[in-house]
């Protein structure tokens, strides 16, 4: 049997004693929806301050899964696997600890903590003293002590039976969804919208995506799929909605009547105007921004506080003191990197030559000339899809890029992996040329390749491929498809 002990993140156990169990309950609740319809049957037990997950089931790759899944809830800081096990006596079950525990206490400091039902020759005590004693001995580097070790060996015993910690994991942490309201968070593709998004979805809000269409099907296609995978790896307890809003028509009325320097923070108060009302027409309570202080020079106090005026919702900006290199990491941690590394700029006129210091009342009079009908119109045709919808729109929408499986021949592969990738996995094929450009160079390069040849792009998700085949074919090239095997 698979079982697992998950503890809850210590922000949870200071709470006060009906928060706590609340908050257990959540992550009960979603532990329940999130294992309901994996291919083996898992049973989740709730206990006051932590829970048990077990499966009767017992691979590796299944406990791989099962582990995968377990780092990716809101609300588990830790879980540990364990085993029950039989044991015939004292020097027996010192066998079996030290069998899992020699070589993870190498230079550490450990003690053994013993819990006991039932008739033995020995007490607690001595187990603890015996067993500790004999880890001592068996490897020099470690050392035993008793408050705030390094690691805890942690023993159960029921009459011939012992319950053993085998190996601890590191949860996501945070609380559990929905400990706190909705958020709307406006998601553009790239990396601080997906990362500001994530760390609300980590802090319990039920978190719902909004984005503002500027750049046709691909830039639609690429921010659907990173908020599905936002959605499905860390939120998929609970339903959200995918709102899209058409927003080149109020772009171009900026473009053509806003005076240069303050389009980028018209822009942004005109989305923060819309992110409101949409917020308000779904009873969601506050709207999400990826903005950081500095991050883009257009980014300053002076700025947000003008743009804040637009919004009558709570405005969060979870990163606002991150640095780009902390953003940068944590989105390669949860897996958003890759994705939003590719997404090209849009709309970079608005970002040329910005103000630094907006000052209101010059903002609102060129507010003044454009035309509140395009704003109406943007709300009123806002597109409200369910979450769970959203991948499959999106490759129905790719359908247009051809996705073979078997490549005719003559075909020509590039792979679009980053260069580390590529080293840790060679695509090799017997038949047929092979092409190695990273998706960052794609666009620029492919202008340079043989236009008579035909071209399938890869990678290993088969999301990024198509992504860029996509936008391949929005600049006017139509000898390029996905490679799928
Ligand atoms: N097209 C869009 N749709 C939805 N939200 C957007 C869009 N463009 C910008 N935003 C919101 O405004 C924030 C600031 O955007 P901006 O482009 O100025 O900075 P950024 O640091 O490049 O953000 P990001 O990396 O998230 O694109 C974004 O993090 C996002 O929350």
């Amino acid at each position: 049997m698979l079982e697992f002990i998950i503890k809850l993140h210590p922000e949870i156990a200071i709470k006060s004693k009906s928060v706590r169990k609340r908050q257990t309950l959540l992550v009960e609740q979603n532990l329940r929806t999130l294992l309901k319809h994996l291919p083996h049957k898992v049973k989740v037990t709730g206990y006051f301050d932590h829970l048990t997950v077990t499966s009767q089931y017992q691979t590796t790759a299944w406990r791989q899964e099962l582990i995968t899944r377990l780092k990716c809830i809101p609300g588990i800081v830790t879980f540990a696997q364990m085993q029950t096990r039989q044991f015939t006596d004292l020097a027996d079950l010192f066998q079996q600890v030290a069998a899992v525990y020699q070589s993870q206490i190498i230079n550490k400091s450990f003690c053994v903590r013993v819990r006991r039902q039932g008739e033995h020759e020995f007490s607690s005590l001595d187990a603890e003293r015996y067993i500790g004693g004999g880890l001592n001995q068996l490897v020099n580097s470690a050392r035993v002590q008793l408050k705030q070790p390094d690691l805890e060996i942690k023993l159960e015993i029921k009459q011939q039976q012992f319950l053993l910690v085998t190996e601890s994991f590191t949860g996501m942490g945070g609380l559990p969804i929905p400990s706190q309201s909705d958020a709307l968070s406006l998601i553009s593709g790239g990396f601080d919208s997906a990362v500001a998004s994530y760390l609300m979805i980590r802090k319990g809000l039920r978190t719902h995506y909004l984005f503002f269409n500027l750049g046709g099907a691909a830039h639609e296609n690429g921010v659907r799929e990173i908020a599905f995978y936002l959605w499905k790896t860390y939120a998929a307890s609970h339903r959200v909605k995918f709102v899209s809003v058409d927003f080149a028509p109020v772009v171009a009325d900026i473009l053509e009547h806003v005076p240069t320097g303050l389009m980028g923070v018209v822009l942004k108060r005109l989305m923060m105007q819309v992110a409101s009302a949409m917020a308000e027409k779904l009873g969601i309570s506050a709207v999400v921004t990826g903005e950081s202080i500095g991050q883009v020079a257009s980014q300053t106090l002076a700025n947000l506080a003008v743009i804040d005026q637009a919004s009558p919702s709570l405005v969060l900006r979870p990163l606002i003191y991150h640095d780009k290199q902390d953003i940068v990491d944590l989105a390669r941690q949860i897996g958003v990197a890759e994705l939003a590394g590719s997404m090209p700029e849009y709309c970079g006129v608005i970002s040329q030559n910005p103000t630094v210091n907006a000052i209101l009342s010059e903002v609102i009079t060129a507010e003044a000339l454009l035309d509140p009908r395009r704003i109406n119109q943007a709300i009123e045709q806002a597109k409200i899809l369910d979450i769970r919808t959203v991948e499959y729109q999106a490759e129905q929408q790719a359908g247009v890029i051809a996705t073979e499986a078997i490549l005719p021949a003559n075909a020509i592969v590039l792979d679009i992996r980053s260069h580390d990738e590529v080293d840790a996995r060679p695509l090799q094929l017997q038949q047929h040329q092979v092409l190695t450009i990273p998706f960052y160079r794609l666009a620029t390069a492919f202008a340079q390749l043989d236009q008579q040849q035909q071209y399938y792009c890869y990678c290993e998700r088969g999301v990024m491929s198509r992504l860029q085949a996509l936008l391949l074919q929005e600049m006017g090239f139509n000898n390029v498809a996905v490679y799928r095997p």
